[in-house]
């Protein structure tokens, strides 16, 4: 007795000072966002991920990649180096913050020469769609997170209604328009990804784009005026020819491709596993058993091929897709261990 409320003292006290801290950092996080004067002052000690024209600045090392996080003072240095105004730093937006607040920015460096600020960081400007299921942990997502606000402000440099320039604060969290003070905030595109089941097989499929032997689940942009339920049915419809029966919601997670989406994961099931693929959207899309499921998510980077086919295999494990598919396989092997 004594034992189990010294357990609920414990998690009590463990969240209160958790919570506290989750307050603090995102208090510390909104005033870095809105005041311009604290933005100042944690650049001076913030940490920076670097660009080149929306390439991330990535390091090789194996099959896998990493972002080096630069300091203020490394990239002040650099700047000094390079004959570059160090004010440029006042371009970077604002990602996050740590626990211990210490802030990150990105900062596109595409005025200057690529080579040698490669050479200086011993790391490579690259396309982030080819390297981004290579990228381990948080490297992923916040590489995501910074080109798809880059690229919102590099694409939103005028005011849609006046023509003249837009002003971005110092965070990057919004632009004004110069003339009439329009305000406009980074914007994504919601986007469902549904994983389909029937009985104990689930549907994956692939496009002609993808990396081969890699499929995922079925995704498709909102349409105006949709409930992410209808967006759920429309997509199955047209590009697999399925009625669903069912949806539910599982997750989220922002994308930056092709601009910057809200993922949103969903699970459907249907009534029949006749499928009926459009060609014009999908290159195959296929059922697989649990087993092929489980195996295929053990495999989650591009193999070489088996006898001229390569394996199917799943995006990496921090994305929705990957955690969609692996709740559904945790669901069969408890549904079917009568839990
Ligand atoms: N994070 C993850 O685990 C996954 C992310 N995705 C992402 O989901 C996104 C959407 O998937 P798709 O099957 O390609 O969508 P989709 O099935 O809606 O087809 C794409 C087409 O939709 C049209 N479209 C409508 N609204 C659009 C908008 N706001 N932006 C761009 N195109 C629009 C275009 O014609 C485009 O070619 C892709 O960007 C893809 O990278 C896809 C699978 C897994
Ligand atoms: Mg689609």
């Amino acid at each position: 007795m004594f034992r189990g409320i010294l357990n609920i003292h414990l998690i009590a006290s463990t969240c209160t000072r958790r919570c506290s801290s989750y307050v603090k950092h995102t208090r510390y996080l909104f005033d870095l966002k809105e005041n311009d004067e604290a933005c100042r002052q944690a650049l001076k000690s913030g940490s920076f991920y670097l660009f080149h024209n929306l390439l991330p600045l990535v390091r090789k090392s194996d099959a896998h990649f990493s972002a080096p996080v630069i300091s203020a003072q490394e990239l002040q240095q650099t700047l000094r180096r390079h004959g570059q105004d160090e004010q440029k730093i006042e371009d970077s937006v604002l990602l996050s913050c740590s626990q211990s607040s210490n802030a990150e920015f990105a900062l596109d460096l595409g005025w200057m020469e690529k080579g040698s600020l490669e050479k200086d960081y011993d790391g490579t400007f690259t396309n982030l769609a080819k390297t981004l299921v290579l990228l381990d942990g948080r490297n992923g997502p916040v590489l995501a997170q910074a080109q798809a606000l880059l690229r919102w402000h590099e694409t939103h440099q005028f005011c849609g209604k006046t023509g003249q320039p837009t002003e971005k604060n110092l965070s990057g969290s919004k632009r004004v328009c110069s003339t009439n003070g329009m305000v406009y905030y980074p914007q994504m595109c919601p986007v469902v990804i549904t994983l389909v089941s029937y009985k104990n097989h689930c549907l994956l499929a692939r496009q002609e784009s993808f990396p081969a032997g890699m499929y995922t689940a079925l995704s498709g942009f909102c349409d105006i005026g949709e409930t992410l339920e209808e967006t759920v049915r429309r997509e199955v419809a047209e590009e697999v020819g399925l009625q669903v029966e069912s949806v539910r919601y599982f997750g989220s997670q922002h994308w930056p491709f092709p601009s910057s989406s809200l993922m949103v994961g969903c699970h459907a099931t249907v009534q029949h596993n006749k499928i009926n693929v459009n060609r014009s959207e999908l290159e195959d899309a296929r059922w697989l058993s649990l087993e092929e499921t489980e195996e295929a998510l053990q495999r989650n980077i591009l193999l070489k091929p088996e006898n001229g086919i390569v394996p199917v295999w799943l995006p990496p494990t921090w994305t929705i897709a990957h955690t969609l598919i692996h709740a559904w396989t945790q669901k069969q092997k408890a549904h079917s261990n009568g839990e």
